[in-house]
């Protein structure tokens, strides 16, 4: 009680600060990203002109404070033994997973009925479903926590609704994805690894959506091994962290539905065959823009480097991928990668927040004609790809 009583303080501490306006303050408990985050603080101080005096919660950068706030939250409990191992979010994300079950055994069946003949399957067939359940992941990501506030009540992804929703993909390269994996899988000799790397985002039905692309590229040979990169510490509501990773597994094998039971325990092998490896990394819970990677954090663009597609789930992931600038909506995704290109790399995110590159001329005119909201409500979509032709 004494521990929850100081949790509770200092959480009451932080939201004083951000409400009336504090300045940013420096991490004070030792972890390995702490001399990290306090650099980027002074750097962000080095920003500010002298009559403004420090940086404040209402008028920095918004991609900055937002991280900082979750990395504060960690702190708050941290500094809280015996639970500093708590993790404020897991209930909700927990209950997001309950309340979709429906869905989830819904795409666990269709993917075990797909596997099951999948040797059969002529290339069309293949591309065919590759394509719908990467749509099934795209839409798998209106359902994270920090902006719906634990509402889950979004329309759950079904296999036969996709068709509808079609219209709300405004960037698709799905035909290059599916050039660069067939075209891998057609000429790699038989011992030769084909690799795609997943940085996964939200926890719940997402992550599920994430399993079974993962599972049908294995099943389908389009990769030989998938790895995926989660949190090291709670974040974003919902995002997900190893106890997640390995939770969701879990449930799903211990299920009493046939269908969802067999993905769990399937999924278990992939990991225990070393064909799903998941790696975390502290470099995601930083404020940095990911073109910083190779110089914060050479370690984790060194592994990303070996990867021969790279997905990158969800709304955050595209606002580090290009730094949360107010970009033109028209000037092409490599320019505002602005040098990141660790490996081919796909961003496959629905819009919730107020950035957008590599639109057709005219495409967001007539957007903001026909819904004002389309940049944040989480109805549109898009893979976005970059790499060669
Ligand atoms: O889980 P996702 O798709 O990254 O969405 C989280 C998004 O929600 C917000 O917290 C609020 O819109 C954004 O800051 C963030 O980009
Ligand atoms: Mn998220």
């Amino acid at each position: 009680m004494e521990a929850e009583k100081k949790a509770i303080s200092l959480l009451s501490k932080l939201r004083n600060e951000l409400q009336t306006d504090k300045p940013i303050t420096p991490l004070v408990e030792k972890l390995a990203d702490t001399d990290i985050w306090n650099q980027y603080l002074e750097h962000q101080q080095s920003l500010v002109s002298e009559t403004d005096g420090k940086p404040r919660w209402f008028c920095s950068p918004w991609l900055f404070v937002e991280c900082y706030a979750y990395r504060r939250i960690h702190e708050a409990v941290i500094q809280s033994p015996p639970i500093d191992d708590f993790d404020v979010f897991k209930e909700s994300k927990q209950q997001t997973f309950f309340e979709s079950q429906e869905s989830i055994i819904g795409i666990c069946t269709y993917l075990q009925e797909l596997v099951k003949n999948i040797e059969d399957l002529d290339e069309n067939h293949l591309k065919n479903e590759f394509f719908k359940l990467l749509q099934v992941s795209l839409w798998g990501n209106k359902c994270d926590l920090s902006m719906s506030a634990g509402n889950v009540s979004f329309q759950k992804t079904n296999i036969d609704s996709l068709e509808h929703f079609k219209p709300f993909i405004l960037v698709n390269d799905m035909e290059r994805l599916w050039s660069l994996l067939s075209n891998r899988k057609k000429t790699r000799g038989k011992d030769t690894v084909s690799r795609v790397d997943i940085v996964l985002d939200n926890s719940g039905f997402e992550l599920v959506t994430d399993f079974i692309l993962a599972d049908f590229l294995l099943s389908s040979k389009l990769a030989t091994e998938v790895h995926f990169y989660g949190k090291t510490i709670p974040w974003f509501v919902s995002d997900t962290t190893i106890h997640d990773f390995n939770w969701i597994i879990e449930q799903a094998k211990h299920s009493n539905h046939k269908w969802l039971s067999k993905c769990g325990v399937d999924w278990e092998n992939y990991i225990k065959m070393g064909r799903w490896v998941y790696h975390g990394h502290f470099f995601w819970t930083l404020p940095h823009e990911f073109w910083a990677m190779s110089q914060v954090a050479p370690d984790l663009y060194a592994e990303l480097q070996k990867a021969h597609l790279i997905f990158f789930k969800g709304d955050l992931n595209y606002r580090k991928l290009t730094g949360d600038r107010k970009w033109e909506f028209t000037i092409p995704f490599h320019q505002a990668l602005n040098g990141f290109h660790p490996a081919p790399l796909c961003s496959i995110r629905t819009l919730k927040s107020e950035i957008q590159v590599g639109l057709q001329p005219g495409q967001s005119e007539q957007l903001t004609a026909s819904d004002p909201d389309w940049l944040t409500t989480g109805k549109y979509g898009i893979f976005q790809f970059d790499g060669p032709l």
